[in-house]
């Protein structure tokens, strides 16, 4: 799968609900849970950091909750790539872009979302092929401000702004000609994982989806 046809999936996942939920799992008995709020909450497109050690697992049982697309995100070698497919894993976000990861993605057909922020490693990542990029991290690369001015010489490619989001700054980003949504952990945190409080997860999973 090319680059071009990595940056088509991903686009289209992003055009789904305005917010990617970003998510650091450590107990797989909350994946079902924790997918079926966001799902029912209107944001069907997850992404689940490689951070934890049950990450794959999360992965496995989330990508069984009807109407979700489950991706792995913090996916930073060939070998990362390769176990979140293998998991079940739909798409894959990394905070970053090197040749070697880009390569095994194209080779084993798992869509990618490359991390970029400068100018230059955004024209990189379109020398690869892509058009469709994480912005990471956002806050704390310049936000909003930032991305606009990268709108204005290159605005063939789109982002998906990550890092310090929340919802009183999406709209932001949300406001941008190139941003099709945001990434952000806000939605679901530690303390309502832990507790299993799956509709304070969903109520905020509802409120980020009337951001656009
Ligand atoms: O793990 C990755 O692959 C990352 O790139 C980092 C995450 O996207 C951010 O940690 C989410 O940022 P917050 O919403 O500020 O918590």
């Amino acid at each position: 799968m090319t680059p071009e046809q990595q940056s088509q999936k991903t686009r289209a996942l992003c055009e789904l609900a305005p917010v990617i939920p970003v998510l650091v799992v450590g107990d797989a008995t909350r994946a079902e849970g924790l997918a079926t709020a966001l799902v029912a909450g209107g944001l069907p497109v997850l992404e689940v950091t490689l951070r934890t050690p049950a990450a794959l697992q999360v992965i496995g049982e989330m990508s069984k909750v009807p109407g979700g697309h489950v991706g792995a995100g913090t996916v930073l070698t060939p070998d990362d790539a390769k176990r979140a497919k293998d998991a079940g894993a739909s798409f894959a976000v990394s905070p970053g872009a090197t040749e070697r990861l880009v390569r095994a993605c194209e080779d084993i057909g798992l869509p990618l979302l490359p991390g970029a922020v400068t100018a230059s490693e955004v024209m990189r990542a379109m020398e690869m092929g892509f058009s469709m990029l994480k912005f990471f991290p956002a806050e704390a690369a310049g936000g909003a401000k930032s991305l606009k001015s990268l709108a204005g010489p290159l605005p063939q490619v789109s982002f998906c702004p990550t890092g310090g989001v929340t919802l009183q700054n999406a709209p932001d980003y949300l406001a941008l000609p190139n941003v099709i949504c945001v990434g952000g952990s806000w939605i679901a945190p530690d303390a309502d994982v832990a507790a299993g409080d799956w509709a304070a997860i969903e109520s905020r999973a509802r409120d980020a989806r009337t951001l656009r």
